[in-house]
């Protein structure tokens, strides 16, 4: 793989991503930048008062991603994150559609994120990890972090759609890896299997993993 490679995982809440994102660090060797949680600064006051603050942690978190986006493009050592800086924006439609952010809260942030884009480097491919709302919410109770406790099945059916319509999007400027979770193996094998696939991507490709894990191993035992 070539050294300056920025890979970007996405998905639902619980999908995977951090899970993936540190298996993808051991086999590439590329640096994880990983998206906040405990040191979020607004993460549990949002889940409490999504009302209150859902403007400022769309902010907290476009600026931390956006700082990660300079890391990666000064370092010019390439890099992973576990979710892209274009899909807090699904986040943000979501919530500002039911009411929990104002108009001039999204509109400010659209406009901030439309300044931002002149500066930041698309990803050279992304890896959709596809979850079914009911599996990210089961995997978030598995989770069992306190403030998530409140993440509605209708939360992520909402989300869910948004995905759906921005990997459609997406796809059309940057190739996307969707990868169906049902079929995800050990993580490791599944960074081995992306690592290889990368190479001949160019749109959205639906993995076989059966089919890919058989070749791996059957690769190993030659
Ligand atoms: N392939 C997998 N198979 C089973 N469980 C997994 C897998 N990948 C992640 N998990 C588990 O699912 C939960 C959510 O994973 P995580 O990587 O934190 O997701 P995300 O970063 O997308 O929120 C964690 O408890 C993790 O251990
Ligand atoms: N843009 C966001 N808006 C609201 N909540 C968000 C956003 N980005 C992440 N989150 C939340 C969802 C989870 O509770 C944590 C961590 O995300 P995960 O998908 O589990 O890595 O942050």
């Amino acid at each position: 793989m070539s050294e300056n490679l920025f890979l970007a995982i996405s998905g639902l809440i619980g999908a995977g991503k951090t899970t993936l994102a540190t298996a993808l660090g051991v086999v590439t060797r590329l640096k994880v930048f990983y998206e906040p949680v405990v040191q979020n600064a607004f993460l549990e006051d949002f889940f409490r008062d999504m009302k209150r603050y859902s403007f400022p942690l769309q902010i907290y978190l476009l600026n931390n991603r956006f700082r990660q986006q300079q890391q990666i493009i000064w370092s010019g050592q390439g890099g992973i994150v576990d979710r892209s800086i274009y899909e807090d924006a699904i986040f943000c439609k979501v919530l500002y559609e039911d009411g929990m952010m104002e108009d001039r809260e999204y509109e400010t942030y659209v406009n901030l994120f439309n300044n931002m884009s002149n500066f930041i480097r698309k990803p050279d491919f992304i890896v959709h990890l596809d979850v079914s709302p009911e599996q990210s919410l089961e995997r978030i109770k598995k989770r069992s972090r306190n403030m998530e406790s409140t993440i509605s099945l209708d939360y992520l059916k909402k989300l869910h759609n948004g995905y759906e319509d921005f990997i459609g999007k997406i796809s059309k400027t940057i190739p996307v890896l969707r990868i169906d979770w049902k079929k995800y193996g050990s993580p490791i094998e599944m960074a081995q299997v992306i690592k290889e696939k990368h190479e001949s991507l160019k749109q959205i490709i639906d993995v076989n993993l059966e089919v890919e894990m058989k070749r791996i191993s059957q690769k190993k035992k030659k």
